[in-house]
């Protein structure tokens, strides 16, 4: 683990949502707050795990975040039907903002409700990132996504002209395994909400999310 003080780039907020039971993570809305080592950079990240059953405060997750996960599940059209409905809504609404489809449970490919290319059709329109993965097999997978889509997002934020910061040399142990586990879909004690910061490298985490999917 690194704890380094290099400075790093702004705190990137992430809201997950995501339909009933598609493979986002536990119950309630839970905030995340991490430290990820992209190509030896250290990027500060607040990620708000929203829950499908807390209907509240979905305009503020709408406002708070820089960026969104929208997670579906390949077997539930309807819970494609809702991503898509939210990526509406956000091109409407943060028109600016960047947004990762997610087609969860590619591992259950003989119960597919969702073709691949509704959902890249999907997203080629809305200019958004897409991936199918499952969260409940390929780790790389899902360090792989999410990696690009925070490099380009910070690329973009670079152009714009968004000032970077500094983020505390004062970087605490803990684990972030729930933090990754809410995109794996592992079963688990409900996430807490963490509020320490670790770095992480990719290889690192890819680790974690191996382990994290033993426990
Ligand atoms: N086969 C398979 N099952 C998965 C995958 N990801 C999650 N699951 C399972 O899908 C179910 C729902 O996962 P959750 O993480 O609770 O889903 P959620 O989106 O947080 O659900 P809500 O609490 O309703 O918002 C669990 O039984 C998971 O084990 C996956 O990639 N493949």
């Amino acid at each position: 683990m690194r704890t380094d003080d290099k400075p790093s780039a702004a705190t990137l907020r992430v809201t997950v949502m995501g339909g009933s039971q598609v493979g986002k993570s536990g119950p309630g809305n839970m905030l995340y707050k991490c430290v990820l080592q992209l190509d030896g950079i250290p990027q500060p990240m607040e990620i708000m795990d929203t829950s499908a059953s807390c209907e509240e405060s979905s305009d503020a997750h709408l406002q708070w975040a820089d960026a969104f996960v929208v997670v579906y599940s390949i077997t539930e059209k309807d819970s494609f039907q809702w991503a898509a409905s939210t990526i509406q809504e956000l091109s409407e609404r943060r028109p600016t903002a960047r947004v990762l489809l997610l087609g969860n449970k590619s591992d259950l490919g003989h119960l597919r409700d969702v073709e691949e290319v509704e959902a890249s059709t999907l997203a080629l329109r809305y200019s958004t990132h897409f991936s199918e993965l499952s969260t409940a097999e390929s780790c790389e997978a899902v360090v792989d996504a999410l990696d690009s889509y925070i490099k380009e997002i910070r690329s973009l934020r670079h152009h714009s002209g968004v000032n970077n910061g500094n983020v505390s040399p004062k970087q605490r142990k803990m684990s972030v395994t729930r933090m990754l586990g809410s995109l794996i879909g592992r079963h688990s004690p409900p996430p807490q909400p963490i509020t320490e910061l670790i770095v992480l490298d990719k290889e690192e985490r890819s680790k974690l999310v191996r382990c994290s999917r033993q426990i």
